[in-house]
Order: C-alpha cells, then structure tokens, then sequence
C-alpha cells in the first residue's frame, strides 16, 4: 500500500486557524500519532481526512493516497477505516450482520459477502460468535469486531481516534497490538491520535505534535 501523503493542510473554526500548514507522510511501515493537548483539531483532522469537517470548520490542503487525491471524493468513496473511542457497533444487529455493514459495496453475491464475513470472523478469532447480541460479548471481543468492521471495507489507510482510550490496561495493551500487526500484515498504513506516549511507543512511528513534528526515532 502507497503512503497518505497530507500537503500544506491550514485547518480553521470560524476563520481563525486552528491546524497548518501542515504537511507530512504516513506509510505502511511507519504507523504515524498525531499529539497536542485538548481542543487542538486532532479528531477535526481525523473528519477532514473522512470528509465529514462540520460546518464551523473550513480546510485548504490535499490528501492522497498513491497518486489519488482524496479530498476530491465524497466520504463514501474515500476507502478509510476509522477505530473511534467508543466500539459504535449497532446494537440491534448481531456480530455478523455488523460486520457485513462494512463490506464494500462492490461484494455483491450473497455468498462472497458471507465468505467474506467469515474469514474476517476467523482472523479475528471470532468463530462461532457470528450470530450473537454485541452486548453478549466482553470488551476485547467487541473492539476486534469493530477493527474487522473498519477493515472489510478494503481501506488504502487505518485512522484511529483514542480506540484504546477506555480499554483497561491489559486490554488496551493486547488490542493495541492486534491492530498494529493487523495493519502491518496488510500493509496499511496507520494514522493515530492519542493522548497516552505509551500508544505512540506501541506504534513505534513518527509523532505528530501538532504545531511541530518531531520523530522519535530521528
Ligand atoms: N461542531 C463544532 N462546532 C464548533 N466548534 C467545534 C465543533 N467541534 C469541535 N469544535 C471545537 O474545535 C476545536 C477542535 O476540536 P477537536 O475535537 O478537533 O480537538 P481535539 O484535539 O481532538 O480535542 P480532544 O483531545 O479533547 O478530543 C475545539 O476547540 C472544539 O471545541
């Protein structure tokens, strides 16, 4: 998978600029944490990079990803996963059927979206929970439902808002994991926002303090 490459984005609420200029590249091997206290445009970057800025908002820049410029989709067509705090699965429809949610629209037999339903229920090691109530399973399993959810859409990139935030810590530490090595098997590149070191340690890449960048590793 190519880099998410941002080019000279300026963020502003109400006129007055909140982000930018800003410009930086995220790639496959190089899961990528943007930092920056409270209120500094983190999550709006997230929205920007999904299309769904709200209103207050304006932005200037471009985004692409091998050669294609995402900021000229609609956010239906931007192929980006996204892990927010909160698991956001639906309530009312069972593990299978949220996962299905996030096939592509382009799987169109039956049986290809439920081949491809199941072996994301097994990469997961979620075999045998395809038909429970998502409130009938424990955290870890429900966060890896919703990892296999943002990935079924076959995304050129992973965008993750805080997902680890109100995991208790073992918990945290092992689903940590799983979606750093889940997006380095399929070579997607990562783009984080976190408030805890410890995340940006476990991603192992660039962190993105907004207002300057610096690499830990450089
Ligand atoms: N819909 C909105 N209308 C007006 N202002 C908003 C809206 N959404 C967010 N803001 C403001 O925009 C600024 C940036 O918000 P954002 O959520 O991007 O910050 P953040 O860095 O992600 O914060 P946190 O770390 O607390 O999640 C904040 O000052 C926030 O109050």
């Amino acid at each position: 998978m190519s880099a998410l490459e941002v080019s000279d984005l300026v963020l502003r609420l109400q006129g007055r600029i909140l982000i930018g200029p800003l410009s930086f590249a995220v790639a496959p091997d190089r899961p990528t944490t943007i930092m920056g206290p409270s209120g500094c445009g983190k999550s709006s970057l997230l929205n920007w990079l999904i299309g769904m800025l709200p209103d207050p908002f304006t932005a200037q820049g471009t985004v692409r990803i091998d050669g294609v410029a995402l900021d000229g989709l609609p956010p239906e067509q931007r192929r980006l996963g996204i892990l927010f705090q909160d698991d956001l699965l639906f309530p009312h429809l069972t593990v299978e059927e949220n996962l299905a949610f996030g096939l592509p629209a382009h799987i169109k037999r039956p049986g290809d979206r439920r081949n491809a339903v199941r072996a994301a229920l097994d990469e997961a090691g979620l075999a045998g929970l395809a038909g429970r109530d998502p409130a009938t399973l424990s955290g870890g399993q429900r966060a890896r439902v919703a990892l296999m959810r943002a990935l079924l859409c076959e995304p050129w990139a992973l965008l993750l808002d805080e997902p680890f935030n109100k995991l208790d810590t073992a918990l945290r530490e092992r689903f940590r994991a799983t979606v750093f090595e889940t997006a380095r098997r399929r070579d997607l590149p990562v783009l984080m926002v976190s408030h805890d070191p410890a995340d940006a340690a476990a991603a192992g890449g660039p962190v993105i303090t907004l207002g300057g960048v610096n690499s830990p590793e450089n």
